[in-house]
């Protein structure tokens, strides 16, 4: 037989295989009730997203509609990509019948997305996720089952109230050293902006995490560069390089021929064990000395004991600790991971979008002026906190517009039933729910016609109050009637991030620390005027991308001058 046919005949087998899969698929999906969309690949994964990426806008011009649409879902990414085409959102989902084993369904609909998150039992983790986020151990993040019950018990009181005052002094503090360092640069101008939040988003969680205070510094992981990395630096290295140490075994990174930077990553990966297990033994030393937990995430951490492990209490013993050290290492990694992009990024954008729609930052100032007429210390937190109804507006538009993490998945192994607006719909057995964060904020229907305009008030600010200790802020009344469940950047039900008052107690510090003192305005180009100028913040805000959380593409554009009020 010439190559000619092999071929031939391998291309005829597989073109039966992958139809006769479609067909089982399709008869999987017909009656669901979801709209359908067949597709001759498997979407979705690191692989397609790898080789049919950089064909996307090629695909978008050639291929008819439907199909450009189906592609351009299976390349991650394409939430933020929608909005910037300002793309009509389908409810309440849609069901993908692939070749693959699992069927893909897309839930861009509040009312889904809710349902399935409040069954956390019957739609569990998916197996990627539970991966990323287990990278250094079994942590709260990564888990499922009781073992995530267990850990959710004892970890999510550690984030609650009794940090806050810390959280809002030390973000304060920080946004003082940031801007008097931006304020002494010439003209009060600087590309840095992006960059400073991050170190500050840092050095919360360096403190709040392991009691380890640190000054602000223009470039967090500049200051950080010395012989030996400290253990917050190989932190960084190893959120940084979180993608690239799942793909990749950290031994093979850490090679001498190995680029510089894949080397850091990957001696930071034993490095952090190393760290991490002395700061343990530290702590423990520490702890049996003072009998007194530190308010530190690590201490608690080292500290806490499973009461409901009931054979040690009843048999008289001393608790047993709730956590092995491989445990307290994978829920120091989780704990830094899932709150620096995701609350640094959030303040970046707000401030973008502020500097770009300056009558927002006059609606902000006139709150800010308020409250310090009206209260006597316009530094504590008790007082000023639950005043700041206008910059959490900003927040919420902020997430909205720019949800840090634009999807989560969840696995549904068994066939269940969801509805939404009155009518039932069937998830068959073996399918993967993609639940877009971000789409469920962009529906004209909830959100009406200005849903792609930042426009905070929408939040209707007196409504806006933070409520007991770490439950979630009342979502601000809407002009949309039910918007409540369209609004999802912390997730909902039980698996909720838990860290969200630490976020929105560290964004409400920043923001009225700086907005109390300056202004922001585009730094403008030569012969450039004031429009023109911020039409170009807007557009470097336009140019971002989901990377695990959403990004600015060129952060270092966003030239900011920063001016005294
Ligand atoms: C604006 C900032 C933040 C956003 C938008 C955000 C968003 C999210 C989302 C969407 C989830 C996934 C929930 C799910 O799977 O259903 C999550 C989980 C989580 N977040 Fe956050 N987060 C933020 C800040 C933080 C902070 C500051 C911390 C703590 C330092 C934190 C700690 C966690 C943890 C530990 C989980 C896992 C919870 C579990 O699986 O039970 N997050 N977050």
């Amino acid at each position: 037989m010439d190559l000619f046919k092999i071929f031939a005949s391998a291309a005829v087998f597989y073109f039966l295989y992958v139809s006769l899969r479609l067909y089982r698929n399709y008869m999987r999906a017909k009656t669901t009730g979801f709209k359908l969309r067949i597709f001759p690949f498997e979407i979705g994964t690191p692989l397609f997203t790898v080789i049919a990426g950089p064909f996307l806008s090629l695909a978008l011009r050639v291929f008819p509609q439907s199909f450009a649409r189906t592609y351009d879902l299976g390349v991650y990414g394409v939430e933020y990509r929608d909005r910037v085409a300002k793309r009509e959102r389908e409810t309440p989902a849609y069901l993908v019948v692939t070749p693959a084993n699992a069927l893909e369904l897309f839930v861009e609909d509040g009312e889904i997305a809710n349902a399935i998150l409040a069954r956390r039992r019957e739609f569990e983790q998916d197996n990627v996720s539970r991966k990323i986020m287990n990278n250094f151990g079994d942590s709260l993040a990564g888990s499922v089952g009781e073992g995530w019950s267990r850990q959710r018990r004892l970890i999510a009181p550690m984030l609650n109230e009794r940090i806050m005052e810390t959280v809002w002094s030390e973000s304060q503090q920080q946004t003082h050293e940031m801007m008097s360092h931006f304020t002494n640069l010439e003209n009060g101008t600087t590309n840095g902006t992006v960059t400073g939040l991050r170190t500050i988003a840092f050095n919360i969680l360096s403190t709040i995490g392991y009691g380890m205070p640190a000054k602000w510094t223009a470039d967090v992981k500049q200051a950080r560069k010395g012989e030996k990395m400290d253990f917050m630096e190989t932190l960084l290295h190893v959120v940084d390089g979180l993608i690239l140490l799942v793909v990749f075994p950290p031994w093979l990174l850490r090679q001498f021929w190995m680029p510089k930077s894949l080397r850091q990553i990957g001696e930071a990966y034993y490095q952090f064990y190393e760290h991490s297990s002395d700061m343990l033994q530290k702590e423990r030393r520490s702890l049996r000395s003072s009998g007194t937990p530190r308010n530190t995430f690590l201490s608690s951490l080292a500290s806490v004991n499973d009461h409901e492990e009931d054979a040690y209490e009843k048999e008289g013993r001393v608790n047993k600790p709730a956590f092995t050290e491989e445990q307290i290492t994978g829920n120091l990694y989780t704990f830094t991971l899932a709150g620096y992009d995701t609350t640094a990024n959030t303040m970046a954008y707000a401030i973008a979008m502020l500097a770009a729609y300056p009558q927002w930052q006059d609606w902000i100032i006139e709150e800010i002026d308020q409250i310090h007429k009206e209260v006597s210390n316009p530094n504590s937190y008790q007082n000023v906190l639950p005043r700041l109804e206008r910059c959490l507006a900003v927040m919420f538009e902020t997430l909205r517009m720019f949800t840090p993490v634009a999807h989560i998945v969840r696995e549904c192994p068994v066939e269940k039933v969801v509805t939404s607006r009155g009518k039932s719909y069937r998830i068959p057995a073996n399918t993967r729910c993609t639940l877009s964060l971000d789409g469920v904020g962009a529906h004209r229907d909830v959100w009406g016609d200005d849903v792609f305009e930042f426009r905070p008030s929408r939040w209707g600010a007196k409504a806006t109050k933070l409520t007991g200790a770490n439950s979630i802020a009342q979502v601000p009344k809407l002009e949309a009637a039910g918007a409540k469940e369209h609004f999802l950047p912390w997730s909902s039900g039980p698996r909720a991030c838990p860290g969200m008052k630490m976020a929105q107690t560290e964004f409400l510090s920043v923001i009225y620390t700086i907005f109390s003192e300056f202004r922001a305005e585009p730094a403008l180009e030569a012969e450039e005027s004031l429009e023109q100028g911020l039409s170009r913040i807007a557009a470097i805000v336009a140019d971002s991308q989901p990377k695990l959380t959403l990004q600015m593409n060129r952060p270092n554009d966003l030239k900011l001058k920063w001016v005294k009020r």
